[in-house]
């Protein structure tokens, strides 16, 4: 399988302070990556690495098996797009005028700029000026923009945080379809709804360290205690615990015939995080 980014002993330090500390990872293509830790895990810091604009302190880290710091070469930056808190629109343009501009130096032609705001849900506010948008209609302009030169690769910092439900979902629409025609994706996000419903595999960054890395579901399973949830038709929860005595108990409610429903008592990837963090994904 073709790895779009390895990433190898990774360490940054800010002064003293260790933002990452021997972070591994690799993301293979047409993999949506999610990358999950609490607000100041370093998750940013990897991004700018990862794009070249931060240089690391030590270890690998290549991107399209090139070193990360010659990715700022113009044939590099045709192949991937990033969206993060500041990459700039120009306020005074509007939004169609921006993407414009990104075609023109991009090379793309204008037509794909209809495509884009259909992905995102913008066609109908195009001529509106950048400064005058609300902040989801910005957030959702700067995807546009990340996206119009039809990158092999993205990177998304949390890019849904300004989103109602409704644009999140047709997003995440957009998202699969870039993916099923072999874009990569590599995703920030405290949205573990979000992380389940788009990542393939996700990493948890806590400390500056991975602390795990797996497909979402492996995760809920190997985190699961086996019990079971069941409802019973006299309105009574009972939480079984897994093994021959849970499954007695069940295998006596179904037999009186009881049961309304039996659920996994599986945790979410949030439980699993709190878990090992002991903190909130905030
Ligand atoms: N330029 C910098 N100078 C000094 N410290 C920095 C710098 N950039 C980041 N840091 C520190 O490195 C740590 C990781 O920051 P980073 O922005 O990567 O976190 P994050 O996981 O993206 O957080 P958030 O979810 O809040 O965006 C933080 O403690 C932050 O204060």
């Amino acid at each position: 399988m073709e790895q779009i980014i390895k990433v190898k002993s990774l360490a940054k330090f800010f002064g003293n302070y260790p933002a990452l500390e021997d972070v591994h990872f690799e993301v293979n293509k047409g993999e949506t990556f999610g990358f999950l830790g609490p607000s100041g895990s370093g998750k940013t810091t990897t991004i700018k690495i990862l794009t070249g604009q931060l240089l690391a302190t030590s270890g690998d880290a290549f991107v399209f098996n090139q070193p990360t710091a010659s990715l700022n070469k113009a044939k590099y930056r045709r192949k991937f797009g990033v969206l993060t808190d500041n990459s700039g629109l120009y306020d005074r343009l509007t939004i169609y005028d921006n993407l414009k501009l990104f075609c023109d130096l991009y090379d793309v032609p204008a037509k794909r700029i209809n495509n884009v705001l259909e992905m995102v849900n913008l066609e109908n506010e195009q001529k509106k000026m950048v400064s005058k948008l609300s902040k989801g209609m910005k957030q959702r302009a700067q995807l546009a923009r990340a996206f119009l030169h039809e990158p092999e690769l993205l990177f998304l910092d949390e890019p849904t945080s300004a989103l109602d439900p409704a644009n999140s979902k047709h997003i995440y629409d957009g998202l699969r379809e870039l993916t099923k025609g072999g874009t990569t994706i590599f995703l920030t996000t405290h949205d573990m709804h979000e992380a389940e419903t788009l990542c393939d595999r996700v990493a948890f960054l806590h400390k500056g360290k991975i602390q795990l890395l797996d497909e979402p579901k492996k995760l809920r399973r190997q985190f699961s205690d086996s019990s079971l949830q069941v409802l019973l038709k006299d309105g009574r929860e009972l939480l079984l615990p897994g093994g021959p005595n849970g499954a007695k108990a069940l295998y006596e409610h179904m037999q009186a015939d009881k049961v309304v429903s039996i659920h996994s008592n599986e945790p979410t990837l949030g439980d699993i995080f709190v878990g090992i963090t002991g903190r909130e994904l905030v």
